[in-house]
């Protein structure tokens, strides 16, 4: 029951139609009692000889109206209370949604995509029933059950009524029973089946690296033994589930044969008519749904409840990077100071970063080497206010960055990251993402400062050509460059490019760079990178290594330091020289 309990913002909110719905089902239930009467009080007038003709029309037609009014209620009750669940499950869904888009990449980083899922779609259906079908089984139990028992027990005869009901506490114990073991095999039919999920979502996505090592076979065996699994979950929650009704048949079939022998004696006794114990045993007949759906209810409520919990759960995860109480409401713009001393991803041991210091006018370019996993996009991550919890202070013009609203702070932040993610919609739709009202220009202008503008007219339906998982496929230079364009949209204070320009070649690379350099005069943009020849001619470079600052300066000091830079730049002129055919004397 404490489901309901816990639903009840959602009643309150609903009355109206709940209100209206159950009390149409309580109609619905007292109607029910009228045709066992009418056939009791038929079977007696039978029995004397007393029906006429015109006493049988009466009852006929009776039970033609009760049938009629039964009809007209039972179709607005479920659609009061049936209709009303939908909106749980749409409130539920929007709740969720919405505490999914205010999560930070680490809330990502610790759960599985596919468990997401389905929290988003089976639990939120289990949680739809139980305000809909938990509740007309619940309220149909009670009212019906109730109404049956109390016209057998005063318009027949209580003492048989009290007899008929002996076995009723059996009932009540084994579903209880059933429902405590139901709950448990529920719990693990869902995590089977969040493992399904998300075995099949990374499967779909990653199929074309399944593929490229041939690994059709082992992963279609993979998914097999997840999906044996789910069935078999399911099968053991089928099996409890189909305890319940053989159970309450058997024991509505012991009350029939305690009705039927003792409502024998107390007609023999002159106690009752044929026509009471007629009666009598439609009533009881009539118990039997009551009976049912309670035991219905209680899979239900187990269901509904276990599900609610896992939602509530996921709700309750706090967001960890949230706007402070008197966040600036303005855009930064202006100088970039970085000064971490330490920071250590959630969970890590390990530094990822330490003594990080730098200084960027506005209006400089920074560029960023080093080996792969230096710590180069941690610092991006860092300063898109990505991950918090590090030992120093970033600053971007007068204030710390955790002092803006986080919107106005990557409003400000034209990021390129390292996964570019194109969305299924056309190239249009794609470089226009901050604002699909953007005119044609506008969008004209970026995609050629990002020189995609000219392969973009040569694809099927230019900018209208749909990209993405359902359209045409681009090359991974085609998609950095319509990623830099999306970014260029927002004209950004401060643009990001992190190793945005690895699959352009040197030429287009150098073409890019110029056209960004002339039109972002005033502004500020870091790239990182493994080329040197993208970051040569930034006003500052770091070079990172493990996690930390190695070498500093501008292309020219740091060739003179004859360092790290100095080695990297030399051998990536032999590789240069090599790729050109020429040759090392
Ligand atoms: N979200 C994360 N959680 C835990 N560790 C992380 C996370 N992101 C990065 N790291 C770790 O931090 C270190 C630095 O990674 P980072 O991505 O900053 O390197 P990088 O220099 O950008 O590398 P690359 O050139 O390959 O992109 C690596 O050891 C990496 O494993």
């Amino acid at each position: 029951m404490k489901v309901f309990l816990k639903l009840g913002w959602f009643f309150k909110e609903r009355k109206k139609e709940y209100l209206f719905g159950l009390t149409m089902l309580a109609l619905v239930a007292i109607l029910n009692l009228i045709p066992p009467k009418v056939i009791g009080y038929v079977i007696d007038e039978i029995g004397s000889r007393e029906l006429t003709s015109g006493s049988l029309a009466k009852w006929v037609g009776l039970i033609i109206v009760v049938a009629i009014l039964a009809y007209i209620l039972r179709y607005y009750w479920r659609l009061m209370i049936f209709g009303s669940s939908n909106y749980l499950a749409k409130n539920l869904r929007e709740k969720l949604f919405r505490h999914f888009s205010k999560m930070s990449p680490s809330f990502y980083q610790q759960r599985r995509v596919g468990d997401l899922m389905a929290h988003a779609t089976n639990d939120i259906s289990a949680v739809q029933q139980t305000a809909g079908g938990g509740v007309l089984t619940l309220f149909d139990s009670v009212t019906t059950g109730g109404f049956v028992i109390l016209a057998m027990a005063i318009t027949i005869d209580w003492r048989l009524t009290l007899i008929a009901l002996i076995p009723m506490p059996l009932m009540a114990i084994s579903t209880s029973y059933y429902g405590k073991l139901l709950h448990l095999k529920f719990r693990d039919a869902q995590a089977a089946f969040s493992d399904l999920n998300d075995k099949t979502q990374e499967s779909i996505s990653g199929i074309k690296v399944i593929k490229t090592f041939g690994q059709q076979r082992e992963d279609t065996e993979d998914f097999t033994r997840l999906s044996n699994d789910v069935v078999e979950k399911n099968m053991k929650v089928a099996k409890i589930d189909s305890l319940f009704d053989p159970t309450i048949s058997l024991i509505i079939g012991f009350s029939f044969m305690l009705s039927l022998g003792f409502g024998a004696k107390f007609i023999h006794e002159g106690i009752m008519s044929i026509g009471d114990l007629v009666a009598f045993n439609t009533y009881l007949g009539l118990l039997v749904w009551p009976m049912l759906a309670f035991g219905m209810l209680f899979n239900i409520m187990e269901r509904g409840s276990a599900s609610y919990d896992r939602i509530e759960q996921l709700l309750s995860v706090p967001v960890e990077i949230d706007d402070k109480e008197q966040a600036i409401d303005v855009k930064p713009n202006g100088d970039i100071v970085f000064s971490v001393n330490d920071f250590k991803f959630p969970g890590e041991e390990a530094s990822a970063l330490y003594n990080v210091h730098f200084e960027l006018k506005q209006g400089q370019t920074l560029g960023i080497v080093g080996k792969t996993g230096s710590g180069k996009t941690s610092i991006l991550k860092l300063l898109l206010r990505e991950f918090e919890g590090f030992d120093g202070i970033i600053k971007f013009g007068n204030y710390s960055i955790d002092e803006y609203k986080k919107i106005k702070l990557r409003e400000a932040i034209g990021y390129v990251p390292q996964d570019h993610f194109l969305f299924s919609a056309s190239v249009y739709e794609n470089i226009a993402f901050i604002n699909p009202k953007t005119d044609k220009e506008t969008v004209e202008r970026v995609a050629k400062l990002a020189h995609i503008h000219d392969d973009i007219l040569r694809f099927s339906d230019g900018y209208d050509t749909v990209v993405g998982e359902r359209g045409v496929s681009l090359s991974g230079g085609q998609k950095q460059r319509i990623s830099i364009a999306r970014a260029l949209m927002m004209q950004p204070e401060l643009l990001i490019l992190d190793d945005s320009l690895s699959a352009v070649d040197a030429k287009t690379e150098e073409s890019i760079l110029k056209s960004l350099k002339e039109a972002r005069e005033d502004s500020t943009t870091i790239i990182t990178s493994h080329r040197l020849s993208a970051i040569e001619h930034a006003h500052l470079i770091i070079v990172m290594h493990e996690g930390t600052i190695v070498e500093k300066g501008t292309h020219d000091e740091l060739m003179e330091l004859q360092g790290r830079y100095y080695e990297m730049y030399q051998l990536q002129q032999l590789e240069q020289l090599v790729e050109k055919g020429g040759g090392v004397s």
